[in-house]
């Protein structure tokens, strides 16, 4: 049998962080992962953070609405088949309800195989102090993310005054009493605290209805090299129900676009060595008027 654990969270709240620290560990440790991962708006930004010699299956242009269970299924039985690995780590879209995406785990064809370890939820500590901010079924999704967790991290507890982090202890426990919280920066949490989770998750589990969401993902294309202030600029005109931008943004004077991070506010670039595609994800609500500067 192979362990299973599912990664959740909402939008940017560094579910990739997690899985890129869990897959070295348990390389260290002479253990083989493989990796599913669904991503929105089809560009495959999150997996190029795993090495070449993980197994990795992805869904691009996940769907947001439904879990898509036949699609998942399918790259599992592939996974299966194909390769040779002892743990499998599934990454979900910030926007997917997590039992939706255990549908296809518990499916019939793989009882025999996977062994669902549980579902490991990130938090942004710091969006979870400004949740009431949510559009109210953002928020509803956000929540249900951390109901149904078996292991919370409190992530980004860098960005929390002390009282600020014991504030967020107390009130997701208070949503979620059976599950154990860590409180990480940069997800950074040992394997064995994973290897301890065991779930409390059944096919039949009741999920609080999270109405559609107006959830969308657009792609944009740059067609020439940015100033980077410029850049900066527009996105502090982004409306709040912008949740997400990653991408590779190309500055003026580089020879190589640079990765790029937005997330609640917070923008990270990272140099890159390769030619990648000049393009961003914008990933949120009403995002019609969202166009580049
Ligand atoms: N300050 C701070 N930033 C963090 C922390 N953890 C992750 N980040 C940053 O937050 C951003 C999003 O992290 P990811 O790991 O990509 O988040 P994700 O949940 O995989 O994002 P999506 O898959 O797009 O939903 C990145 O720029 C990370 O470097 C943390 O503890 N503190």
């Amino acid at each position: 049998m192979k362990d299973v654990y599912l990664f959740s969270g909402f939008l940017g709240s560094g579910k990739t962080t997690l899985l890129k620290r869990m897959i070295t560990q348990m390389k260290e440790k002479g253990l083989k992962p493989a990796v599913f991962m669904n991503e929105l708006g089809k560009m495959n930004m999150d997996s190029n953070a795993v090495e070449g010699d993980v197994p990795l299956k992805e869904i691009l242009d996940g769907c947001i609405c439904c879990s898509g269970s036949e699609k998942s299924e399918a790259q599992i039985q592939t996974l299966l088949a194909e390769e040779e690995f002892d743990v499998l780590l599934i990454e979900t879209t910030g926007a997917a309800h997590p039992v939706e995406a255990l549908d296809a785990i518990f499916s019939p064809l793989f009882a025999e195989q996977l062994n669902f370890k549980g579902i490991v939820t990130v938090a942004d500590s710091k969006r979870w102090l400004d949740r009431n901010s949510l559009s109210p079924q953002i928020r509803s999704l956000f929540l249900e993310q951390i109901r149904h967790a078996d292991l919370i991290l409190a992530n980004k507890m860098d960005l929390l005054t002390e009282s600020e982090q014991g504030t967020v202890v107390y009130e997701i426990q208070s949503l979620n009493a059976t599950a154990q919280i860590i409180q990480t920066i940069h997800a950074e949490i040992p394997f064995s605290a994973l290897e301890k989770v065991t779930t409390t998750s059944t096919q039949d589990v009741v999920k609080a209805p999270v109405s559609k969401l107006n959830l969308n993902a657009k792609v944009l294309q740059f067609d020439a090299p940015v100033r980077r202030e410029k850049f900066e600029e527009w996105l502090r005109t982004l409306p709040d129900s912008v949740y997400r931008v990653k991408g590779y943004v190309p500055l003026e004077g580089d020879k190589y676009p640079h990765a790029f991070q937005f997330a609640y506010g917070m923008a990270q670039w990272l140099p890159e060595y390769m030619k990648m595609q000049n393009q961003i994800v914008v990933i949120g609500e009403e995002l019609a008027e969202v166009e580049l500067p």
